[in-house]
């Protein structure tokens, strides 16, 4: 990277994060554009001295991340920073001490450039000094680890191919010089010894003994180029898997937590055969074919033939052996996912299984699954071990047949010289040693490949926006809704949502009802975008919800899940999550509107209350006031709440819903589900979801009559008795 510190001067206000998305995306139609929360949020790390004289570069470090970050949001390649511009690769990014951050679009014929800033376009003849200039380049094909686990690694291995080609060279180098070692021994038996050539013995060892010193930082050098890329594949393995964890479209999510996440950990089995040191002892193998070829030079087909078979008999052993410790590899991981899954649901559930005494049931499947797993592991280790004493068994049998075969050769011939026997043995050795490593890497490879195979498992779930190549960024949302023509099903499921037709006008406030398990938070998380409908299609203001950007939706669209999880850390990251520029002033104010503040003024911390991981420590009702705090600080502008307030107390739930009837604009779109009665006044329009889908919809009012009158179904109407007799008599005593 260049020098930075030479930027000085100029206001941050002139590095507009904004405008500058919206120039690359219009440079590069195929780029997503990145939320206005993302890009706020990434214009807030730069210090307001990004680019201040007298500050000698102070500010430029997170200006440089921020714009990385930004770059690599956009899927544009990661910018490259130069000192001088260059009228090739235009458009240019430029960092101008005194002017801000400027596009470089051309030079005009007199030799000035053109520049574009937020406020418009200048020329200047020249740029002041210390300034960074980097080409904006979108990627060439779009990223193809997208959709595979192997595709990503493939793609990971071949953009570092210049380093395996360079450990391939250095593995050649390294063999060239194993040979000097067998043909000094050779030289010394043949030259020195009958010759009592001292002066000979002399040079000849100070040269072999520089050729393996050399041998041996060959394979340092190797050792260590192999490292460092694989430390690098390691990081961007672990970032891409994340991320792709982060992506999986909620109604793909697989039920077993714990699955996902051993799933998840295959990468490391993986990334551990890449990294083995036997991976490298196998690069040698190919070089077992000079080896033979030397030694049929010194003695002939007839020596050279016996490393020859007894490498084809090791190697087809170790094949042989490949099949069965695969099957067992896959099965032991396939064990081992499942306890980890297992591991996890009991931790989880530690207090339901003791109140209910069911650990004794956990227990029994966690010792079938160890029995599993410890037996597949013993047949493994016991394959490896035959494996490895066949490997050693031919490395012996071949070394004792070729010193006799060439004792024989030399005895009837004068072909094969004792230095050259010497030499033939030692250089036997070097044919049969990968082969000696071949189960370790055969049990090592069908480990990695069953993690490859779980991993692929994850991969194949589809994600946000799937199979949508530019998700679209509207400028708002107006939350107009039409459904038209939807099911839904639940993987292994008989169906569990079907609606024909649904419009939601902007601005409605709806309130689903409906008996359990009727859909009602299925369709408030397909009306989210959370979910993606088998068939049929969920339109916001006229756009498939499913080709609108994630990003925008989470940033335009607040959802309250009917069951609050809360992250680990303080009261305050999650009230902030996802957000950003928040003053604590804005945190206290929205606290006090939903009654959230006793908590924080019982605590001696504060808005820094330590939460565990999943909120535990925080009661349900107090789990749901956070949620519903962080929603009123997202002033989102479309509201989809899943039964908010089910665990609140009367009190507690009308201060809520004062706080949302305040913060809900009427332009704004509300979609309650709720088996409470007090919500419901919140509602002007009602939607009852019957076992075959909607059942009544139409004005708060006319439909609790009908629910009143008669309901069509009698599960409904017991689902309704709770609901319709409270609501409409709250209706009654405020008419
Ligand atoms: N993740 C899931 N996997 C499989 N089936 C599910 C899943 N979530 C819900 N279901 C099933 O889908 C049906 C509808 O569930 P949903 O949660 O939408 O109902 P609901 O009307 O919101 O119920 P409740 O009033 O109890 O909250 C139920 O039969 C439920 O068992």
């Amino acid at each position: 990277m260049a020098e930075r510190s030479g930027i000085v001067s100029a206001e941050n206000s002139n590095i507009h994060l904004g405008w500058l998305a919206q120039r690359c995306v219009a440079l590069h139609p195929q780029l997503a554009r990145p939320s206005r929360r993302e890009i706020d949020t990434l214009q807030r790390s730069i210090p307001p001295n990004a680019l201040v004289s007298g500050a000698e570069g102070e500010g430029v470090e997170p200006l440089l991340h921020a714009l990385e970050a930004f770059f690599g949001r956009l899927a544009l390649e990661a910018p490259k920073w130069r000192e001088a511009p260059a009228g090739d690769v235009l458009p240019m990014l430029a960092l101008l001490p005194g002017v801000g951050c400027r596009l470089i679009f051309a030079r005009t014929p007199e030799g000035h450039w053109l520049i574009e800033g937020p406020s418009g376009t200048q020329q200047l003849s020249h740029f002041p000094q210390g300034s960074l200039y980097a080409p904006i380049v979108a990627p060439r094909k779009p990223s193809e680890d997208s959709g595979s686990a192997f595709a990503m690694f493939k793609a990971a291995l071949w953009a570092r191919k210049g380093i395996f080609v360079q450990a391939a060279l250095a593995a050649l180098l390294a063999n060239m010089l194993a040979l000097a070692a067998s043909l000094y021994s050779m030289q010394v038996y043949d030259r020195v010894i009958p010759t009592q050539g001292i002066a000979t013995l002399i040079v000849l060892t100070s040269g072999v003994l520089m050729a393996v010193v050399l041998e041996l930082i060959v394979k340092m050098a190797r050792s260590n180029i192999l490292e460092y890329s694989v430390t690098g594949m390691d990081l961007e393995f672990s970032h891409k898997i994340f991320l792709r964890l982060l992506g999986i479209r909620m109604d793909q999510f697989p039920a077993s937590v714990g699955t996902l996440s051993a799933q998840l950990r295959s990468y490391e089995t993986i990334r551990g055969f890449a990294s083995s040191a036997t991976l490298y002892l196998a690069v040698d193998a190919p070089f077992a074919i000079l080896f033979l070829g030397v030694i049929w030079m010194l003695a002939g087909i007839e020596v050279a033939a016996i490393p020859a078979i007894f490498f084809v008999i090791a190697l087809t052993i170790g094949l042989f052996y490949r099949g069965r410790i695969a099957r067992h590899a896959e099965s032991a991981t396939t064990a081992s996912s499942r306890k980890l899954g297992l591991l996890v649901e009991t931790v989880e559930n530690a207090e339901s299984l003791k109140a209910m005494g069911a650990g004794w049931q956990q227990l029994t499947q966690w010792d079938i699954l160890n029995r599993h797993s410890v037996e597949d592991d013993a047949k493994i280790r016991r394959y490896n071990e035959q494996a490895t004493y066949y490997a050693g068994f031919m490395q012996q049998a071949s070394y004792i047949l070729l010193v006799a075969a060439g004792a024989w050769v030399a005895a009837t011939s004068s072909d094969l010289t004792t230095g050259g026997l010497v030499a033939c043995s030692i250089l036997s050795g070097r044919v049969l040693g990968p082969v000696g490593s071949l189960p370790g890497l055969i049990v090592q490879w069908a480990h990695a490949k069953a993690a490859l195979g779980n991993l692929e498992k994850v991969f194949s779930l589809k994600c946000d926006n799937h199979a949508v190549a530019r998700p679209l960024v509207p400028e708002s949302l107006r939350g107009d809704y039409l459904v038209t023509g939807l099911n839904f099903t639940y993987t292994g499921r008989p169906e569990t949502l079907a609606v024909k037709h649904l419009h939601i006008a902007a601005g409605e406030k709806v309130a689903i009802l409906g008996p359990v398990g009727s859909g009602k938070s299925t369709l408030l998380k397909l009306l989210a975008g959370l979910y993606a409908p088998g068939s049929g299609r969920v339109l916001l203001d006229g756009l498939d919800i499913q080709q609108i950007a994630r990003s925008h939706l989470s940033e335009h669209l607040g959802y309250c899940p009917q069951e609050v999880r809360l992250l680990a850390g303080t009261l305050r990251a999650n009230l902030m999550a996802g957000l950003s520029g928040i003053e604590e002033e804005e945190i206290l104010r929205a606290c006090r509107t939903t009654g959230l503040d006793a908590l924080v003024a019982a605590h001696p911390k504060g808005l820094d209350l330590d939460i565990a991981e999943g909120g535990s420590g925080v009661s349900g009702g107090q789990k749901q006031l956070i949620a519903l705090t962080r929603l009123l600080l997202t002033r989102p502008d479309i509201w989809l709440l899943d039964e908010p307030t089910s665990a609140m107390d009367e009190v507690t739930e009308h201060r809520s819903l004062v706080a949302l009837r305040n913060a809900v604009k009427p332009n704004q779109t509300m979609v309650m589900v709720t088996h409470r009665p007090a919500l419901i006044k919140l509602a002007t329009r009602l939607i009852v979801l019957g076992a075959t889908g909607i059942s009544l919809d139409g004005p708060r009012e006319a439909v609790l009559e009908r629910l009143r009158q008669g309901v069509p179904q009698a599960a409904q109407a017991q689902a309704m008795r709770v609901v319709v007799p409270t609501a409409a008599r709250a209706m009654k005593d405020r008419a």
